[in-house]
């Protein structure tokens, strides 16, 4: 299953990768600053000692201090590591500009920021187009790339999407050179063999498959990078199979059908000859070696584009073929039986003179090539990336694209397709040595990973909410060392208070009616700087982190389908508790959750945090330090989007009593608690907190929301940072304790505290 489409973009090129020397991460971390677009977050479990609780947005401590997570309990904080929009630059200017080429950002994280910069641009274009379509309705469609696949009221849309808000964000990321790599040969650092992508637009913005729209992307003549000097230009750097060609066959031997001449009809059937140029060409001579000796295709696709050009004839025209001894054939109509043409050329092993030789037969001396410049590009055997792309109805773009490695072409022909066409094959073969893809990631592609909890292997619980959340969440243990949750545990869907605790009354709510649509008009929206914080594409997705998020509550004259009720909807993706080797129990997903949708809240006992500074042993506290991270107190790094807090919050009075003595409350899920209790703490997290405010206004006790900071993948761990400082717990005797951080990043910072 193969595809080529056509290729006629020139290459991008202009930045020249820089040479990366050494790991230098103080100066990353100095350099990279704190994101807007989706981040992960901290909190962690509690120590004796509560002073001197520091979280990830701590700029002035040092980077020693910094690693862990937070202070002994969870906070709300930003990841450390992830880019600012604005400050995300390709790959070179980013090593060079803030690092003076001395430092390297870790791969992975590269890539997994470039990916949360391309998702925030992408959200904001969403959000751009929703408002614009905005009738009495607001139910949208997105025409292409980004169709909407979940069951709520954006399905029934009344209006399509006319605009491609991935290719804009594309666009705009080009524009402000924040792709990531651009034309590079071969492996591309911190994409692993395996990796996954939801459309073409994620591969252009990391430089994985540079073109959005084609099958095969190429460094062009034009190109004018350093790098490139060397070689003969053009040459493929990557192709994707996507099975349209009903030709194909899929294997690490892979034969691939050359591009143009199928149907535009999705059905794969082939219904004109193809031509050998573009994208074809390139392929052939960046793989195929010719042997003028004995009888083999060459490629002289360019010549027969001029000649068609010339003759008005198309396309009617068939490969040269050299055959034995001095003659090159060359047939009109070979299917139809014509008899080929052929003609003596000087120099059987000079290929570009026999090339311009019949060019300049057929086109009566009008050839715009210069001898010589054919047969470079054949020899230069460069290895071609080979994406697999797949449907998947659980993306946004109802793809997945697999990345499978680095192929060569071996072997090139022409033939006559089922249907009657000729098409050009290309074999290609998978490098040596490299990973081959797992069965998850191909199950996944192919639909196969959700299954039915009976299923499940090393099943314990069917359901550890007890049929309180509107989707079971099994347990499973193939380790074989934990019960689900210690004795007395009770898993509750909503928090419980303390008795000390006041929950302040319901703040009054916006007047909207059904859904609220109108963000000038509505309260609600106000408060969050005049906007809706949420997108309706796949049933609500946070555009980007914010000091607080203003959801609409009991008070607003809005239903419950309300877009800016998104968090409240209780769980949407089917989680699971499985026990891990070394970190006790994890949670993960079996489904995919895109970037910016709500995972789950953080739920257990709401009480005062100064009641538990004596505790230890309690690993499940989560402070609520919103208000400490909008105003930035304690080192903490505020969010950029604007909010206001109306001027009756509660908070707001005790501003500087509140900044004094830090998070007031906090989350105990020690006893109670649901299933965020069980989410694990990661240097590279995939989720994020946020603050949300819904029934009342009181940022102290606020809501703790978990949000995807990527789009992750069925059956990868769900993880948080839990934003500890390093050496702020202490245990009863003391004593500094300290907790080995097992999750197994590259940057990982060794201790939680
Ligand atoms: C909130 S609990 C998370 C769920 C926990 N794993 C369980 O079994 O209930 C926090 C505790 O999990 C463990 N933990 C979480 N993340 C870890 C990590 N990255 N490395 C090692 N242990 C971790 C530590 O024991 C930590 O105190």
């Amino acid at each position: 299953m193969a595809i080529l489409e056509d290729s006629g973009a020139g290459p991008l090129c202009t930045c020249n990768q820089s040479k990366v020397l050494a790991d230098d991460k103080k100066n990353v971390a100095r350099c990279i600053k704190k994101i807007e677009p989706r981040t992960p977050v901290r909190g962690s479990p509690r120590s004796k000692s509560s002073q001197g609780r520091v979280n990830s947005r701590l700029k002035e401590k040092s980077d020693d201090k910094k690693p862990s997570n937070g202070s002994k309990r969870k906070r709300l904080s930003d990841d450390t590591k992830v880019l600012l929009v604005e400050d995300i630059g390709c790959r070179s200017d980013l090593e060079m500009g803030c690092n003076n080429g001395h430092a390297r950002v870790n791969d992975s994280v590269m890539v997994k920021e470039t990916l949360r910069v391309f998702t925030t641009f992408y959200l904001r274009f969403v959000q751009e187009e929703e408002k614009r379509c905005l009738k009495p309705k607001d139910d949208v469609h997105f025409s292409n790339g980004s169709e909407n696949n979940n069951g709520n009221a954006y399905d029934d849309h009344a209006k399509s999407l006319t605009k491609r808000p991935d290719l804009k964000a594309i666009s705009e990321m080009v524009r402000s050179n924040k792709i990531l790599y651009r034309k590079k040969i071969g492996h591309l650092p911190g994409i692993k063999v395996g990796q996954q992508f939801l459309s073409r637009a994620e591969m252009v913005a990391v430089g994985l498959h540079g073109d959005w729209l084609n099958g095969i992307d190429y460094i062009g003549e034009t190109c004018k990078m350093e790098e490139y000097r060397k070689f003969t230009l053009p040459v493929a750097v990557s192709i994707i199979l996507s099975g349209q060609y009903e030709d194909d066959v899929d294997n690490s031997e892979v034969v691939y059908t050359g591009q143009g001449g199928n149907g535009l009809l999705g059905n794969k059937h082939q219904i004109k000859y193809q031509v050998m140029c573009r994208g074809n060409l390139v392929l052939k001579l960046t793989g195929f070696k010719v042997n003028l000796g004995k009888s083999e295709m060459v490629p002289v696709g360019e010549v027969q584009k001029m000649y068609q050009r010339g003759e008005g004839r198309v396309p009617t025209l068939y490969p040269f073929e050299v055959g034995e001894g001095s003659q090159v054939q060359f047939w009109q109509d070979r299917w139809c039986g014509d008899q080929p043409l052929s003609m003596a050329i000087p120099d059987l092993y000079d290929f570009s003179l026999a090339c311009d030789a019949l060019a300049d037969s057929l086109l009566g001396g009008q050839s715009d090539r210069e001898p010589g410049n054919w047969d470079n590009n054949m020899y230069q055997d460069l290895p071609i990336r080979v994406i697999r792309g797949h449907k998947c109805a659980g993306s946004y773009t109802h793809k997945i694209y697999t990345y499978d490695g680095l192929y060569k072409v071996d072997h090139c022909w022409n033939e006559r397709s089922a249907f009657g066409f000729n098409v050009f094959k290309y074999r290609l073969r998978q490098i040596e040595g490299q990973p081959k893809l797992v069965t998850n990631q191909v199950d996944f592609a192919r639909q196969l990973v959700s299954k039915g909890c009976s299923e499940l292997n090393g099943l314990v619980c069917k359901d550890i909410s007890g049929g309180q959340e509107n989707i079971r969440i099994p347990a499973t243990n193939v380790c074989d060392v934990l019960p689900v949750a210690p004795s007395g545990f009770k898993y509750i869907k909503s928090n419980r208070v303390a008795k000390n605790v006041i929950i302040p009354p319901n703040a009054p709510g916006c007047n909207c009616k059904g859904k609220c649509t109108n963000a000038e008009k509505c309260s609600c929206a106000r408060l969050n700087g005049n906007d809706f914080p949420y997108v309706h594409h796949d049933g609500g997705r946070l555009v980007e982190p914010r000091d607080v998020v203003f959801e609409c509550g009991p008070r607003c004259g809005c239903g419950p389908s309300c877009l800016n009720r998104t968090s409240q909807r209780g769980l949407k993706y089917q989680l699971e508790v499985y026990c891990t080797k070394d970190k006790g129990w994890a949670v993960r997903s079996r489904d995919l959750i895109p970037s910016g949708a709500p995972v789950c809240e953080y739920i257990g006992f709401l009480r005062k945090s100064d009641e538990l500074d004596n505790v230890s042993g309690n690993d499940y506290i989560f402070d609520i330090d919103c208000w400490q991270t909008m105003n930035g107190i304690g080192g903490r790094e505020r969010r950029l989007r604007d909010v206001s807090i109306p001027s009756s919050n509660h908070a707001k009075e005790r501003n500087d009593h509140i900044s004094e003595t830090g998070p007031e409350f906090c989350i105990d899920a020690g006893l109670y608690g649901n299933v965020a209790r069980f989410i694990n703490h990661s240097c590279e997290p995939n989720l994020f907190v946020q603050c949300v405010l819904s029934s009342h206004h009181d940022v102290r006790l606020a809501r703790v929301v978990l949000f995807a900071a990527d789009n992750i993948l069925p059956m990868q761990e769900l993880t948080y940072d839990y934003g500890y400082e390093l050496d702020s717990v202490t245990g009863p005797d003391g004593k500094i304790k300290e907790l080995p951080c097992y999750c197994g990043t590259a940057d990982c910072r060794k201790r939680l505290y």
